[in-house]
């Protein structure tokens, strides 16, 4: 059984240190509760916010590796002898790349993992200044299995079927998701939960950005689609208990995972997305302009 505390934060658009304060309160809030946490997880882009106007300027917002967020996250992880799961942080890699990525930190403050966006929200630019994560790995904790997703992630299905079947118990979801989605996110991530037997832990941020107000909502579901905790539209630290065992009670209750048959799926599933050829066409000619 662990404790979880999901920071439900307002995040300032472009102002980090106003953002490392909010998050550096509330975590020192979270780790003198009654039921100290095990593992703090925070929102997507917690640092900066999200919005198309950062997609074209980059630069005021992209962090190498190992930069101002992540070492003060994982300072706080070390100081408090707790995981943290960094929700997401602009990131240029050694390889020259920038991606959207999250970091799980131990208890140590060592990097434990990352995983970096897969599905960029074109509709906003992201795909413009961002190249996909490509390496969907499941990551063995103290705790239990687990492996990420990144906010537009959670409408694909085929990305959390695939860590199911990697062993995954829990999917840890960083947001900004906005109005007037709501609905979306509930059903998504309840689907989410359900249809792969494990458990959703999901933290979305509130306030505003340019690109619109953000409900909040961080909910942590479990593999029967139960909601065990759900937070409300302000800023707040949303908390749970998470016990690993009911993966294995729904998983033996209904055998889903014996009654599968690959062979029959859609073939199409494996074709490549030939609208996504389109779009990089479409953005080379642009920047041959
Ligand atoms: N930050 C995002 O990925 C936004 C996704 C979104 O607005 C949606 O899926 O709806």
């Amino acid at each position: 059984m662990i404790q979880v505390a999901l920071l439900q934060t307002d995040i300032h658009f472009k102002e980090p240190l106003r953002n490392f304060e909010t998050v550096g309160g509330l975590f020192e809030e979270a780790m003198a509760a009654r039921q100290k946490p095990d593992v703090v997880i925070l929102p997507e882009d917690w640092s900066c916010g999200f919005s198309q106007e950062m997609f074209h300027h980059m630069a005021d917002f992209i962090e190498p590796e190992g930069g101002p967020s992540v070492s003060f996250l994982r300072d706080l992880a070390r100081r408090h002898r707790v995981w943290v799961v960094g929700g997401s942080i602009g990131t240029q890699f050694s390889d020259g790349k920038m991606r959207n990525t999250t970091f799980l930190i131990d208890r140590e403050g060592n990097i434990a993992g990352d995983y970096s966006k897969t599905h960029l929200y074109s509709d906003m630019d992201e795909d413009l200044p961002y190249s996909q994560g490509d390496r969907n790995a499941v990551f063995e904790t103290e705790w239990g299995k687990v492996a990420f997703m990144i906010c537009y992630d959670i409408r694909f299905c085929e990305l959390s079927r695939g860590y199911a079947l990697e062993g995954a118990e829990a999917l840890i979801v960083t947001s900004n998701f906005p109005n007037p989605r709501l609905n979306h996110w509930k059903t998504l991530l309840t689907a989410r939960a359900i249809e792969n037997q494990m458990f959703v832990i999901a933290c979305n941020r509130v306030g505003t950005s340019p690109m619109g107000s953000y409900f909040g909502h961080s909910l942590v579901i479990d593999p029967f689609g139960e909601i065990l905790a759900e937070g409300g539209e302000k800023q707040e630290i949303v908390t749970a208990q998470v016990d690993f065992s009911a993966v294995k009670t729904i998983r033996e209750t209904i055998h889903m995972f014996r009654d599968r048959q690959p062979h029959l799926y859609s073939r199409a599933l494996l074709t490549p997305n030939t609208l996504q050829e389109e779009r990089r066409e479409a953005l080379r000619r642009l920047s041959e302009r």
